[in-house]
């Protein structure tokens, strides 16, 4: 295939409506001449999304909110730890924990573990952004409470996808290297086990259709004795059809007494909802995520009439300052097949991230752009959701973040330039404007966040040399 089919190909991505869409580029995401084959997913999925930010993550996300703390008994001292020895767990855990390189818990991890692990047991409800250390933490707390000598299933822990339970499961499997008595059991679809089996396996992770089955229909878990019970990624679990009903009949059949953990990176009011269904009495743990702004980012737009005078601004602008990285956000995934394809041609190393990619191809291009081997990555807007990528210094809005009824989406604008205080770095923003119609979502943009988004003439060299100072 030849490179100037580019567009072509891309058009024919948009057309195909299920499996197997064209890409000009390598899986590691660098531009190239061959076709390949990926299997496309639904772009908007939740799931895809939490997997990823799993996938690229390689750290705790420390975040300096502080942690809201709802106990169930008010009157209860409210215990939090500093160190995992307060903790008091069995030897062969703190040494897994050490042996993950984690020295001491994180934020939620502080109020979350002394809930989790007192005695009796006491019900949790914990919310925070990804990354905080939630999955470490409810790992952990299963782990404290199996009897590895009792070959039955004792924790059950719930996952929205078949890839979010393998996740887990190496965690686990991590965690509790050193109690090797210990097993794992994934009751996902495609494990098929002789009708008639008992599970001897002490934990069991996997999608909640699948526990069912094995739960009722199938009998290979006697729910009766299930001690511990974890609904990780509630919110994404209820994005999908059926499985808030699956998971309320799962909970439904285990003992008063089990114990019952639910987590949340977000908490609109379904989640809570759901969550108090199948949490009775629960504590609840709330860490805030921390807010961005745009104080320290200068914003510019610039007047073009089409798609290829937004191209020749950008190259300009390419031409008068050096930027170490970009992120480029199109609107849709022909445009940013397009633009990736002709940044391509002027010798940019780009890198594009499409929606009909696997999720692990995705992981593998923001990886790389991460690791300063690609200098720009275009993408659209569904793609980059949630994914921060810190040490960009340039964003450009191609096109301008607008939601599905032509609105501006305010919320998507400060989340693509905006940056907490943390990582308070000075940035730069260019927005470019084609019409009437975005210059109009400009101006509301501009009025909403109450901030001036300056004008850039970008067939004046000196001006724009002067934004990059
Ligand atoms: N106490 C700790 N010290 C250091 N690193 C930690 C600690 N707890 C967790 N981590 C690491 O931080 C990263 C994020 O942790 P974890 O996966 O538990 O977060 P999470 O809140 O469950 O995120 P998600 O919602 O994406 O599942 C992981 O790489 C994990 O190994």
């Amino acid at each position: 295939m030849a490179t100037d089919s580019w567009a072509l190909a891309v058009d024919e991505q948009e057309a195909a409506a299920e499996h197997v869409l064209m890409n000009l580029f390598h899986p590691t995401g660098v531009l190239k001449n061959n076709a390949l084959f990926f299997t496309s997913f639904p772009t908007e999925d939740r799931a895809a999304q939490s997997l990823l930010n799993k996938l690229i993550r390689s750290n705790l996300v420390d975040t300096t909110n502080q942690v809201e703390v709802l106990q169930r008994d008010p009157t209860s001292p409210l215990y939090s730890v500093k160190s995992f020895e307060e903790l008091r767990l069995k030897p062969q855990l703190l040494q897994g924990v050490y042996a993950m390189g984690f020295n001491r818990p994180s934020k939620i991890q502080e109020n979350a573990l002394p809930m989790m692990l007192a005695e009796p047991p006491q019900n949790l409800i914990a919310q925070s952004q990804s990354g905080t250390g939630k999955t470490a933490a409810f790992v952990l707390a299963m782990l404290s409470r199996v009897e590895p000598g009792n070959k039955y299933p004792q924790c059950l822990c719930l996952s929205p996808t078949y890839e979010l339970a393998l996740q887990t499961g190496k965690v686990i499997e991590q965690m509790g290297k050193f109690h090797p008595e210990l097993s794992l059991a994934y009751a996902v679809r495609g494990n098929k086990l002789e009708r008639g089996q008992k599970i001897s396996e002490q934990i069991v992770i996997g999608t909640p259709g699948t526990v069912l089955d094995w739960c009722s229909k199938l009998k290979f878990i006697d729910p009766k004795k299930i001690k511990v019970f974890v609904l990780d990624e509630a919110d994404v679990m209820i994005a999908t059809q059926g499985h808030q009903d699956q998971s309320i009949r799962i909970q439904r059949m285990l003992p008063r007494d089990c114990q019952m953990l639910l987590f949340s990176a977000t908490f609109e009011d379904s989640v809570w909802k759901f969550a108090q269904k199948v949490v009775p009495d629960p504590n609840i743990i709330k860490l805030k995520r921390e807010e961005e702004t745009l104080d320290t980012i200068k914003q510019y737009y610039v007047l073009c009439n089409n798609r290829d005078e937004k191209f020749q601004a950008l190259c300009n602008i390419y031409g008068a300052i050096t930027i170490a990285q970009a992120m480029i956000f199109c609107h849709t995934r022909k445009t940013a097949g397009w633009l990736a394809g002709e940044l391509s041609k002027e010798g940019h190393q780009v890198a594009l991230l499409s929606g009909e990619m696997m999720v692990e191809q995705r992981a593998a291009v923001i990886e790389r752009f991460r690791e300063g081997k690609e200098k720009v990555l275009v993408t659209t807007n569904v793609c980059a959701r949630g994914i921060d990528v810190e040490q960009v210094s340039v964003v450009i809005n191609f096109d301008l973040p607008v939601d599905k009824d032509g609105n501006p989406d305010n919320e998507t604008y400060l989340h693509r330039i905006g940056r907490t205080g943390r990582f308070g770095k000075r940035g730069l923003a260019v927005n470019m404007v084609d019409s009437k119609h975005s210059m109009n979502i400009l101006n509301r943009i501009q009025e909403h966040f109450n901030k001036k988004i300056e004008k850039l003439d970008t067939d004046d060299l000196d001006e724009i040399e002067k934004i990059a100072n």
